[in-house]
């Protein structure tokens, strides 16, 4: 297998555990792209951990296969085959008599790497999930938190490079802070890895958060909608998704989109030492009411209005009121919202590395942008439903299969694409 992402197909895929009467999972079918993320979630006991480890054959299944990179797995063995699909739990699953170097070089040794590589790779993992190797390399789980045993766990996964990563409720034992952590670190080395990683979990944030797409599953694992986060929350297919989904799908939309995505643009600055009449003039000629004054290293420290200008002759310094809220452009618009709420007048300053000024943001120009967003994704869902209707009442060629699988891919791809250009100036309507 290669070691970046790999294609997954489930096909027909029941598990029938003996002595229940009914199967516990119950003809799956679903591909997961190479480099994708896919999130199942769904109800407890709804055979979301048991779908996962018919892939990575944990479990054997009683019908159907699985297909990675194309070929079928039933046939490989499990040992090896489970040594190329990375795999973390939530209890992170260390081997409390090993330490985390040990733990972290359990794969590769199996699969007959050199000590010097294995012990470079560990090194390599500890740095990627951000623990010094310095520090923890000769631990014992015991002494680690939660967390950093979660982190560990991950290192463990990802170890011996597998082109697929599955991932059952990694994050569940920790507390929601560490969480937020984790999932944000999961994304970024996403970003940089590009595994295919299929990740379970009973938390609809966490899903919306990570999935490229999400598969909400129902009783035995029927699919209920496999579609990506924006979709599932402008459009859920029924009533089982959106009491899943719950209330709240406008705001949950605001965490899927970072003031990066939508071109930020400036509003007028003036700076530290400059002459106030010279500032005047410059606001005077300018579209707006308000600038930001900056520091001497061009971080903003005040807003500065038309009024506060008029009646001063002093240093800037002292006119205007001080800049309190600012925002990264990393902050999601949730983030932003809550910036521009917060602040009396409805806006915030926003920064890039160092505290240096990067624009603004104003209450007016972001809900304009969320409505565009919101609207932008239910004309996208209803489209998509239209298709996948259309799809069905068609006379299916060979290739549908195919055909279906590329078009959902590109949905998402055109989507993203859109609302960028649809919403690039809205925000920086300050300036
Ligand atoms: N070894 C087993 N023998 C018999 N039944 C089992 C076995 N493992 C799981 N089941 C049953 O299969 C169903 C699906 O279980 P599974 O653990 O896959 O669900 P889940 O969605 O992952 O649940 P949770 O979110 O609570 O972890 C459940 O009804 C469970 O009781």
């Amino acid at each position: 297998m290669a070691d970046t992402g790999a294609a997954i197909e489930l096909v027909d895929l029941t598990k029938h555990y003996p002595g229940n009467p009914r199967p516990s999972v119950d003809g799956v079918t679903l591909r997961v792209h190479a480099g994708e993320t896919v999130v199942f979630v769904g109800p407890s006991g709804c055979g979301k951990s048991t779908t996962l480890k018919m892939i990575n054959r944990l479990i054997e299944p009683s019908s159907g296969s699985v297909r990675i990179n194309g070929e079928d797995v039933t046939g490989l063995d499990p040992v090896k085959l489970r040594r190329e699909i990375g795999y973390a739990i939530q209890s992170s699953g260390l081997f409390p008599h090993m330490t985390v170097a040990q733990n972290i070089a359990l794969v590769p040794r199996l699969a007959g790497w050199s000590g010097r590589r294995v012990r470079a790779r560990v090194t390599e993992m500890l740095e990627l999930v951000g623990l010094d190797p310095g520090e923890f390399r000769d631990r014992y789980p015991r002494r680690l938190s939660g967390g950093q045993q979660q982190r560990v766990g991950v290192a463990r996964a990802l170890a011996a490079d597998p082109p697929v990563l599955l991932m059952d409720e990694p994050f569940g034992a920790v507390d929601p802070i560490t969480r937020a952590h984790l999932q944000d670190e999961l994304l970024r080395l996403q970003r940089e890895l590009r595994k295919t990683i299929v990740f379970v979990t009973h938390d609809i944030d966490e899903a919306i958060k990570l999935g490229d797409r999400i598969a909400v599953l129902g009783e035995r694992s029927r699919i209920a909608q496999f579609d990506t986060p924006e979709a599932i929350l402008a459009h859920p297919a029924d009533d089982f998704v959106s009491g899943f989904v719950g209330t709240g799908a406008a705001l949950r939309r605001l965490d899927l989109t970072r003031l990066r995505d939508l071109g930020v643009t400036g509003c007028p600055t003036a700076h530290q030492g400059e002459p106030v009449q010279q500032v005047r003039g410059r606001l005077r000629a300018s579209a707006t009411d308000e600038m930001l004054l900056l520091d001497r290293r061009g971080r903003p420290i005040r807003w500065l209005r038309r009024e506060d200008l008029a009646h001063t002759e002093g240093p800037l310094t002292e006119a205007g009121t001080p800049v309190d809220g600012t925002v990264t452009r990393d902050a999601t618009l949730r983030e932003a919202l809550e910036a521009v709420l917060t602040d009396s007048t409805g806006r915030a300053a926003i920064t890039g590395p160092n505290g240096v000024y990067a624009g603004a943001v104003h209450l007016e120009g972001l809900l304009a942008t969320v409505r565009g967003l919101l609207a932008a994704d239910r004309r996208r869902a209803r489209e998509h439903q239209e298709e996948l209707e259309a799809t069905r009442t068609e006379p299916t060629p060979p290739e549908t299969e195919e055909v279906t699988a590329g078009r959902v891919e590109g949905d998402r791809g055109d989507a993203v694409g859109r609302v960028e250009s649809d919403q690039g100036d809205a925000v920086g309507s300050a300036g």
